[in-house]
């Protein structure tokens, strides 16, 4: 999937601007504050429903609007042809539609646009909580395993029951109930991830040049359980939650399980948060999300797009090299930005230029 156009109305600086995006690389130019991130932005709301610098569509709104519009034309590198997808955001009320009839769930928008976006603030992925990490790897799942949405919503459905029961003495009755429903679901949701891991480790080899001063990093899941519980072993599971019961009711919530799951980032068997540098850091999340992309597609045509926001600007010349040569080599669609072209357009030569001022995007 590629998106051959872009429309977005009341994002921030943007009122409303439209980019004939081409099929490789697109490079966006323009000064600070011209509205190239709220680009970016408007293109993750389309993709997962929210933006990845706040939580809050009210912020992305245009002051004094009430609405955000983006829509796109996704053309299909499997099926051929191509069709409309829209989403409009109140600070309440979503309403998204995908060739021309609504429909209820971002899940199913996002299935249509498989982004991943590189800003300033991607390095978490290897600084931050592991819910960025689950989310990671629970997004190659998503796109490459039809069943994981509803397995992972199941999961969330059950959790948010169970933790009512651990929380409310009177709801108790029901909490065994509950316990054996969500073990039914932890080696699902364990065997999904395991794959979208190993998908990811053979896809990391599309970024062994940004790689290759650090040398490969090792990646290890946990399971949400003490390393000694197999998640896939559902009568050690049922033990080990029975030895928990009191610790768990103590504490009101879940303790264990697949949402408490972690990515673990090594470089020479040590976490890489305590031997890498800040710039280090940064190209091996970058290294991860360029991976990301490619497991997502399990085919060239399945292809996805990657999005940078201004990231080369934190990187040494040799790491913006690499980072571009890689990024030539990939058959992903690339929206990249910047405050000058010179630099982008030498990098990429066949890219196809806009200029944005003061919220408008046009072709150079
Ligand atoms: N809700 C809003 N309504 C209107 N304008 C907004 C809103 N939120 C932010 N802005 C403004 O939008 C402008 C564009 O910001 P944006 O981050 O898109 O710029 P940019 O081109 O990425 O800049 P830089 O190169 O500095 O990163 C900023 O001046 C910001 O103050």
């Amino acid at each position: 999937m590629w998106l051959s156009k872009l429309v977005v109305s009341n994002c921030r600086i943007i009122a409303s601007t439209e980019l004939e995006l081409a099929p490789h690389a697109n490079v966006i130019y323009g000064n600070n504050a011209s509205g190239k991130s709220s680009l970016l932005e408007a293109l993750a709301v389309l993709s997962r429903g929210r933006s990845f610098r706040t939580p809050r569509i009210a912020e992305l709104i245009k002051r004094g609007e009430e609405e955000l519009t983006v829509s796109a034309r996704v053309e299909d590198g499997v099926a051929g042809g191509s069709y409309p997808v829209g989403i409009s955001k109140r600070s309440q009320t979503s309403r998204i539609r995908i060739n021309h009839a609504d429909v209820q769930q971002q899940a199913e928008l996002s299935t249509h646009i498989p982004l991943t976006l590189i800003h300033p603030g991607s390095v978490e992925l290897v600084t931050g909580s592991p819910s960025l990490r689950r989310a990671f790897i629970d997004w190659i799942a998503f796109y490459r395993f039809a069943d994981f949405n509803s397995a992972w919503r199941n999961y969330q459905r059950i959790l948010k029951q169970r933790n009512a029961c651990l929380r409310d003495p009177k709801q108790r009755y029901a909490f065994p109930q509950w316990t054996e429903q969500l073990i039914t679901l932890q080696p699902v949701l364990y065997r999904y991830r395991v794959q979208a891991l190993e998908t990811l480790q053979h896809d990391l080899q599309i970024s062994h040049e940004l790689l290759m001063n650090l040398g490969e990093p090792q990646l290890q899941l946990t399971s949400g359980f003490p390393g000694s519980i197999n998640p896939e072993d559902t009568a050690q599971l049922q033990q080990f939650f029975r030895e928990k019961a009191e610790q768990e009711q103590k504490q009101g919530f879940s303790l264990y399980g697949a949402h408490r799951a972690d990515l673990h980032i090594l470089l020479d068997g040590i976490p890489a948060v305590r031997v890498a540098s800040r710039g280090q850091l940064k190209i091996l999340a970058v290294a991860l999300l360029l991976a990301q992309s490619h497991a997502a597609a399990e085919t060239d045509a399945k292809r996805g797009i990657i999005a940078i926001d201004d990231l080369a600007s934190e990187l040494d010349e040799q790491n913006q090299q690499a980072l571009y040569n890689t990024l030539r080599t990939t058959q992903q669609q690339l929206i990249i930005t910047g405050t000058h072209h010179e630099p982008l357009r030498n990098r990429f030569a066949d890219a196809r230029v806009f200029h944005v001022e003061h919220g408008k995007a046009s072709l150079r």
